[in-house]
């Protein structure tokens, strides 16, 4: 399982440069224009420059609306300013035929610009609360789009965890649907180190984790501290050791 870190800025982007070999995406967002909100350009490409070379960096295009050309517009500029990882929040989407137009035009984008960008078709675990599409419709969304990966993270941050909205099974059906049609499956939302365990049963390929690795588990007002990135990491692969122990032992 890999691990995604969303950095505020540049300043935290710095943190996640001293846990480098803890972590594998540095995912640039602004979580102060919500959950997927976007970063400016020039903000990116400093991130790009204050990461190792050997890291990619994600940028989240926005919780967008229904505006595919708008919203292509947007995911071409992640691309120009560094960003490999090219993720967008399908917010304004109230139909799967929505959500594909709209990941379409981001596809040609981004890989007419960049062949081996990597796009992730983004949904929300409580869509229930804002009415866009449905979690596990995304797999389906991302395939038909040709995008790279199904994601789900939360809409709203209000202390409830992607588990809460989506139980370990569906979102094991979630993984199961995208590896069916060959996508990375990522998950986020308020993921706890108490949920390595059943992220890591369901065959999760990418972790993306903010209020977990800062101060004080406060996504808002903590910062991102390296010591917890690495205590993340650790756990990750003990709980990677354990599931691969366990599936020998029943081989
Ligand atoms: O892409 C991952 C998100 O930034 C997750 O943030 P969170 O763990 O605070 O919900």
């Amino acid at each position: 399982m890999l691990l995604l870190i969303s950095p505020d800025g540049v300043e935290e982007a710095l943190d996640c440069a001293k846990a480098a070999e803890h972590l594998d995406i540095v995912d640039v967002k602004k979580p102060d224009e919500g959950s997927l909100g976007a970063n400016f350009p020039w903000v990116i490409r400093e991130i790009r420059d204050a990461v190792p070379a050997d890291k990619p960096v994600s940028a989240t295009v926005g919780d967008v609306p229904y505006k595919p050309g708008t919203v292509a517009q947007a995911a071409l500029g992640a691309a120009v300013s560094g960003a490999t990882y090219i993720k967008v929040g399908l917010y304004g989407c109230t139909t799967p035929e929505q959500a594909i137009d709209v990941m379409r035009g981001v596809v040609r984008a981004v890989k007419d610009y960049r062949a081996d960008a990597f796009v992730v078709a983004s949904g929300y675990a409580d869509a229930h609360r804002i009415g866009c599409v449905n979690p596990l419709a995304l797999p389906d969304i991302a395939r038909r789009s040709g995008s790279d990966a199904a994601m789900l993270d939360t809409a709203v941050k209000d202390g409830t965890r992607l588990f809460d909205h989506v139980p370990p099974d569906v979102c094991a059906e979630f993984v199961r649907r995208a590896h069916e049609a060959d996508l990375l499956a990522a998950l986020a939302g308020s993921v706890k180190v108490g949920d390595l365990g059943a992220l890591t049963r369901i065959g999760t390929d990418i972790v993306g984790v903010r209020g977990a690795v800062c101060e004080g588990g406060d996504r808002t007002t903590g910062r991102i501290q390296p010591r917890l990135v690495a205590a993340f990491r650790a756990e990750m692969d003990r709980h990677a050791r354990e599931y691969a122990a366990a599936v020998a032992a029943a081989s």
